[in-house]
C-alpha cells in the first residue's frame, strides 16, 4: 500500500492545533474504501483475546480458555476486574496483536503503511515529535460492559512518542460510551472524544486519558486500530 491518508486532507492544516494541545483528532482520515476494509477485517477475520486487569496483573483469555473456566473462576476474575476498577485501575477488552507477521492482508497492509518512512515522517513533521522509526499496532473491540480506565502510554522501554487511534466502526452513537475521554492531573475532564468511523485520534503518551464504559444498550462492538509511534 502506499501512502494510506485521504488526500483531500492537508495534515498541515493540523501542526497548529497539535501544538497547542499535543492531542489532535483527523476524521476521513483514511479513504472510505480502506476503512470499510479495515473494518470488515476487524468484524469478520479478527480472532480477538480479552486483555483484563485482574488482581493487579493483566492477563490476556481467549474465547476457549475463557469457556474452559468454571463459572466460580469467571465469577472471581470478574469481582477483581470490578474490585480494581473501582479503584480506577483496570481494563477489559478485546485485544489483537498486529505485527510484519500478519496473515490478514489488509491488516498487513495497513502495518507496513504505517511503518513506512513516509507515514512516519509525516507523523514527525505535523506534530513536531522527531525520531519516530516504529509504529506498533493492536487490533481493539470494545463490547458492552467493556473499559479502560485513565491512564497514560508513557512506555519507557518501548520509546512510546504518540498514541494513535483509528476508529473503525460505522455509526456510532455517543451514547453507547466508547468516548475517548481526557483529562488534566486532578482528574478534571477537558476533552471527549466520539470513537467516528474512520477517524484518527493522535496525542502524546503523556496526555492522561480513558475509554469510558461501553453501556449495555450499544448496538455494536467498537472497534479501532490503536498503537504507537516511537523509537526503539
Ligand atoms: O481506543 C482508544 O481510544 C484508546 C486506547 C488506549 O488508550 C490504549 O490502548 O492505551
Ligand atoms: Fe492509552
Amino acid at each position: 500500500m502506499n501512502f494510506p491518508f485521504n488526500e483531500k486532507i492537508n495534515l498541515n492544516d493540523f501542526k497548529e492545533p497539535f501544538l497547542t494541545d499535543q492531542k489532535l483528532r483527523v476524521c476521513d482520515i483514511l479513504s472510505f474504501e480502506e476503512a470499510a476494509h479495515l473494518y470488515q477485517a476487524l468484524s469478520e477475520n479478527v480472532t480477538f483475546d480479552t486483555a483484563m486487569a485482574v488482581d493487579g496483573k493483566n492477563i490476556v483469555v481467549s474465547a476457549e480458555e475463557w469457556k474452559a473456566l468454571k463459572d466460580e473462576q469467571r465469577k472471581q476474575i470478574y469481582f477483581s476486574l470490578m474490585e480494581n476498577a473501582a479503584k480506577g485501575n483496570g481494563f477489559s477488552y478485546g485485544r489483537r496483536y498486529i505485527t510484519e507477521n500478519e496473515a490478514n492482508t489488509v491488516l498487513n497492509n495497513f502495518f507496513s503503511a504505517l511503518n513506512s518512512e513516509r507515514v512516519l515522517s509525516a507523523m514527525s513533521e505535523m506534530t513536531g515529535v522527531g525520531d519516530l522509526n516504529y509504529a506498533s499496532m493492536q487490533a481493539t473491540r470494545f463490547v458492552p460492559g467493556q473499559f479502560l480506565t485513565r491512564h497514560k502510554d508513557v512506555v519507557e522501554q518501548e520509546g512510546r512518542k504518540l498514541a494513535y487511534v483509528f476508529n473503525l466502526s460505522p455509526e456510532w452513537h455517543p451514547d453507547w460510551g466508547g468516548l475517548l475521554q481526557f483529562f488534566n492531573e486532578d482528574g478534571t475532564t477537558t476533552e471527549s472524544w466520539t470513537p467516528n468511523f474512520n477517524t484518527l485520534s493522535l496525542f502524546t503518551v503523556e496526555n492522561i486519558h480513558s475509554v469510558t464504559y461501553l453501556t449495555p444498550f450499544a448496538k455494536k462492538p467498537r472497534y479501532a486500530l490503536t498503537g504507537w509511534f516511537g523509537k526503539r
